[in-house]
């Protein structure tokens, strides 16, 4: 008989499937005690494994691209972690096997995280997947990850070490259900660049019998066990018309009466570039650029030169002749944190000093990116935008209106509208800078002072929440006022039938994932402007996040 679990849809699409789990098993090495002339090879091994594992992540990351490369290099960070090498070997020097002694190091470089508050805890699972992958290769066996089916399934877990997520096969893999997780853990966000339907935070999910049958919704969050023939017939059908018709859709992004909102892409290296340009992207609305700044190898990273940065850049602009391209630059901290630019001892990095704050704390970091940029953007036909993330009030948009003067770059200068602050004075920043971009994601976790790293606070990390929209309108209203775009590269406009409300409210363009652009192309195109205005409407008077999808919905569908 059919039973319905629910949770948080995160990537849209439908799927029908088996379960398979994810290998999660924590390995718990025994304590037995090594003779001193042993210690110094235990130490050998144990710097191996570690120096290993952190290549292993660098390395999938290097092949995954994207969003996917900054976690697993956050990841690869950890396994090289001088403390944590130093804790080990002092284990070891006492008695402990390699294997023993990473476990134990790492148990403790978990408590400091979950002691350390929210934003720490939420790194916790990422601990615990670098800590398996070193023990299972000191023991010599197979890495905990992705079950092994030449059939496709529907992949179950706990949660989803971002190393997984990243090289998941899509043929094989149907759709994703996770128990824990919120919209914005990694799981979500890496789910939707792969384009795979998900739905995360399932209560009872990791308890699911291998093998059981499930019809995975990613746009309303129902996961439907045992279901009927007729229903999987009807969902498989769906599934396979939607793929075929989103396939076929490239034209701009337009309502059916012709209101057109670009769409853009959301990229973090040159290596999203194609899949950006097959998805028909009418340009990027947001190069995440943190990727040029990750590791070098040796473990110390640093910002590339100008040359470096340039060739980099210009890789990606070259291919957008004639369309726009959005470069933020480096938004270190917080969940960024890039390490020769953030201190590791901030008491609340989410509210310390990141994005901009951080680069006019280190003008020739930032004077370095905006020469590289003018350099790249030389002789091509590009429309090249540069924007400040993390921008809380006027005078950090004159101090980075400045700083591009100051650098003689030659391109429109905006900024990020992450901070309620900013959406709330949206009109005095445009005294200084020339566009908007609000990033949801971040918007949304200061407006309810809600982590976004944590996964029990997903509630408050809803986009359709009424008081997020609200913001969202007052910047789009401020931006109209005075002739400015305004768009919207947070992870909400990935959401077709949000997309559908953020242009109601008066957002210009929309940029999300590569994956999303068809969906929320082919939503906009059933609707006219004027029900998305009545859309956003009805979504601004509801009081839930719940009832505000439903009464977008109820107007978008003529209900
Ligand atoms: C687009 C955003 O930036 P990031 O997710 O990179 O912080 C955002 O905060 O919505
Ligand atoms: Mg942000």
């Amino acid at each position: 008989m059919e039973t319905t679990l629910r949770g948080v849809g995160v990537s849209h699409g439908v799927a029908v499937g088996e379960v398979r789990h994810m290998g999660t098993a924590v390995l718990e090495p025994p304590a037995r005690q090594i003779p001193g002339a042993d210690a110094e090879r235990e130490q050998r091994r144990a710097r191996q494994a570690l120096n290993a594992v952190a290549a292993d992540l660098t390395a999938r990351g290097i092949l995954a691209g994207g969003d996917a490369q900054a976690v697993l290099e956050a990841q690869a960070l950890m396994a090289r972690d001088p403390e944590l090498l130093a804790d080990v070997e002092r284990r070891i020097a006492v008695g402990s096997t390699a294997e023993r002694a990473v476990y134990d190091a790492c148990a403790a470089y978990r408590d400091l995280l979950l002691g350390a508050g929210e934003y720490l805890a939420g790194r916790v699972a990422d601990l615990e997947d670098v800590r398996n992958r070193i023990v299972a290769r000191l023991l010599g066996v197979p890495m905990p990850g992705v079950p092994d089916s030449d059939e496709p399934y529907v992949l179950v877990a706990r949660d989803l070490a971002p190393a997984d997520t990243a090289l998941l096969d899509t043929t094989l893999v149907l759709g994703i259900v996770t128990e824990e997780g919120g919209p914005t853990s990694h799981s979500a966000i890496l789910a939707r660049a792969l384009g795979v339907p998900a739905v995360v935070g399932v209560p009872g999910a990791a308890e699911l019998a291998e093998g059981t049958v499930l019809a995975v919704d990613g746009s309303t969050g129902e996961v439907v066990v045992d279901p009927s023939e007729e229903r999987q017939d009807g969902l498989r059908a769906l599934a396979e018309r939607l793929k075929t018709e989103l396939a076929a859709a490239k034209e701009p992004g337009r309502t059916s009466d012709g209101h057109l909102v670009p769409l853009l892409a959301n990229i973090g290296s040159p290596a999203d570039v194609a899949a950006a340009v097959e998805a028909g992207a009418e340009g990027v609305g947001l190069l995440r650029t943190e990727f040029f700044c990750l590791d070098d190898g040796e473990g110390k990273g640093g910002v590339p030169s100008e040359s470096g940065q340039a060739e980099a850049y210009r890789e990606v602009l070259s291919a957008f002749p004639g369309q726009r391209v959005v470069v933020r630059v480096l938004d270190a901290g917080a969940d960024k944190p890039l390490g020769f630019l953030t201190a590791g001892d901030e008491p609340n990095p989410a509210l310390g000093m990141r994005g901009v704050r951080t680069l006019l704390r280190h003008p020739e970091v930032l004077r370095t990116q905006l020469l590289a940029l003018t350099r790249a953007a030389e002789g091509l036909p590009v429309h090249l935008e540069v924007m400040a993330p993390m921008v809380a009030d006027r005078a950090d948009a004159r101090a980075f209106a400045e700083a591009c003067r100051a650098a003689g770059l030659r391109a429109s200068v905006g900024a990020m509208v992450e901070t309620p602050s900013a959406a709330l004075r949206a009109r005095s920043l445009l005294r200084e800078v020339e566009f908007l971009s609000v990033g949801t994601n971040d918007l949304a976790q200061y407006a309810f002072a809600a982590d976004r790293q944590a996964a029990t606070l997903s509630r408050l990390q809803d986009p359709w929440h009424p008081a997020l929209l609200d913001l969202v309108a007052m910047t789009a209203e401020a931006a109209r006022g005075e002739g400015r775009s305004c768009g919207v590269c947070g992870e909400a406009a990935a959401d077709p039938l949000l997309a559908c409300v953020l242009t109601g409210l008066g957002v210009t363009s929309l940029s999300m994932a590569p994956a999303a652009l068809s969906r929320v192309r082919a939503a906009l195109a059933t609707c006219t402007l004027a029900q998305c205005r009545r859309a956003a409407a009805a979504a601004r008077s509801a009081d839930s996040p719940e009832e505000a999808r439903l009464a977008a919905r109820a107007v978008l569908s003529g209900e």
